[in-house]
């Protein structure tokens, strides 16, 4: 046979197909194909005992996207990276960081309780009917879950559930954090990217173990809390000198649990309704923060005792020390409204939160304020010890051992010394300062440091009339503050 007949024979061939498929598509109407495909469907599913479901990604009337279907692919988001072959990426947090999810028509595996079950991504393509000169496809994406049917109360209940938990909780994860401030009664936030970590704390391994651990059982604890009946919440009390770290363990914990911060500014709250609307308006997952709560309003227990005195009405606030230049307002945010607020109302708002005092000074506070149940935790934050030195050495100067560190150990049992001051002698001056350089001009700082506090001691031996050094500063601020009544600065 010639090609040229070859070529003809090949063409009256597909004619005909094309002939019988044409007649075929004419007296097989639509209806009669989705019979067939209806029987064939449950012929399938009798001897296939698989359940399946599927969750799209556009529901209801509006196409909202569902909240489901993006819970569900944040859950699939970790099995994915480590399963599927064709991955897809998003870029979350302010283009900070990379997600993966599955790619379309791949299929994971998952366990739940022992039993195995199967997550595919998949999409339907309906061609849009309207005419346009840019047609879009119209892409409905879904993810379709298979199980077999004997465990069908535990997929449909417990494990749906699982999964939309933990996939919320993903996505708060990934989100992008703020750090919120207070204006008077309005929040206004920015993003909060503080780089403290439990890691870089400067603390006793043990001590910063226990805070960690207190911290992510707190953020598990949500059955607990309620089976208890109590709020989801936990109060911690940092209190130590400046510069012992507390504002670093601030951000240190919102890191660990990935929570908001919302900076309270007491002072600029005008009175107890604005300071409810404001912690009203906190969200869950987040730590609210007062700090030093000695200096921010008058809740210490001094208050009765300046009173009795009878200070000029100006002296009384305390704010006006810190806001000299200002024109002075006056907050009535009382004790005893924050005190209702942290126990009462709080449990009105669900989710998790933190409430962090800081002080410098404990000793003063009001014992209402601090008593056990209401700031759960108290943690000091102290002098650097030896265990916080080397954590400081390590962040500053990547030092894990040193022939010099013995000599640090024994000065820092004598010599107090705040890890702010430490670190400010680890930090290399220049790019080409050497760790020896900063160890040296440590030591020495201790050496003197240890010198001033062994003449100290020796002249309160002697019994010179030269009291501690607090104490010399409170005679000097109540002579002025005697003399000078209504001098802002006198008051301390
Ligand atoms: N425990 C610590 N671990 C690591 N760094 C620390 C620690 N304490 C202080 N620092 C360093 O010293 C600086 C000051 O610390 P921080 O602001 O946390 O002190 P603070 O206790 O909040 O002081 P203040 O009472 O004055 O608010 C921080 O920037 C941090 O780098
Ligand atoms: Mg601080």
């Amino acid at each position: 046979m010639s090609l040229r007949n070859m070529i003809a024979h090949l063409g009256s061939v597909v004619a005909s197909l094309m002939f019988i498929w044409a007649v075929f598509q004419q007296y097989f109407p639509y209806q009669f194909r989705s019979y067939i495909e209806k029987y064939s469907q449950r012929l399938v599913s009798f001897v296939y005992p698989y359940i399946q479901i599927t969750f799209n990604e556009f529901t209801g009337e509006r196409l909202m996207r569902s909240e489901a279907y993006s819970a569900i692919e944040n859950y699939l988001s970790s099995t994915s990276s480590s399963q599927a072959k064709r991955l897809k990426a998003d870029i979350v947090k302010n283009n900070q960081s990379l997600v993966l999810s599955m790619d379309d028509h791949e299929e994971v595996a998952d366990e739940f309780r022992g039993v195995k079950l199967w997550w595919a991504s998949g999409k339907h393509i309906a061609k849009t009917q309207s005419f346009s000169f840019y047609p879009v496809t119209d892409e409905k994406r879904f993810y379709k879950l298979t199980f077999h049917k004997r465990h069908r109360d535990l997929m449909i209940g417990p494990y749906l559930n699982h999964v939309l938990k933990e996939g919320r909780a993903i996505k708060v994860r990934n989100r992008q954090r703020k750090l919120y401030t207070n204006n008077g009664s309005m929040w206004s936030h920015v993003v909060f990217e503080h780089p403290a970590t439990f890691q870089t704390l400067a603390m006793e391994p043990e001590k910063k173990e226990e805070i960690m651990e207190d911290l992510t059982t707190f953020s598990k604890a949500e059955e607990f809390y309620s089976r208890i009946g109590r709020a989801w919440k936990r109060g911690y009390l940092l209190y130590g000198p400046p510069g012992t770290g507390k504002s670093t363990m601030i951000a240190a914990m919102a890191n660990l649990l990935g929570y908001d911060i919302y900076d309270l500014e007491l002072t600029a709250v005008k009175d107890n309704t604005e300071l409810r609307k404001l912690l009203i308006e906190t969200s869950s997952k987040s730590i609210i923060v007062i700090e030093d709560i000695d200096c921010s309003l008058d809740l210490t227990g001094q208050r009765g005792k300046k009173n009795e005195k009878e200070e000029p009405e100006d002296m009384k606030d305390p704010r006006q020390k810190l806001t000299k230049d200002q024109e002075p307002k006056s907050s009535q945010v009382t004790l005893s409204g924050l005190l209702n607020f942290i126990d009462g109302l709080w449990s009105a708002c669900g989710g998790e939160r933190l409430i962090v005092f800081t002080t410098n000074f404990v000793e003063k506070l009001d014992p209402a304020l601090i008593r056990k149940g209401r700031m759960d935790k108290h943690i000091e934050l102290s002098y650097c010890g030896f265990e916080a030195f080397k954590v400081l050495a390590n962040n500053y100067q990547k030092l894990e051992s040193h022939n010099l560190f013995r000599r640090i150990q024994e000065l820092l049992e004598e010599a107090r010394m705040t890890p702010a001051e430490v670190a400010e002698h680890l930090m290399p001056k220049t790019v080409s300062t050497d760790p020896e350089t900063c160890l040296e001009s440590l030591i020495q700082a201790l050496e003197s440091a240890k010198e001033e506090a062994r003449l100290k001691a020796e002249k309160e031996a002697k019994g010179e009339e030269l009291p501690s050094q607090d104490q010399g500063k409170t005679t000097e601020s109540q002579v002025l503050a005697e003399k000078t009544v209504g001098d802002e600065n006198s008051v301390h």
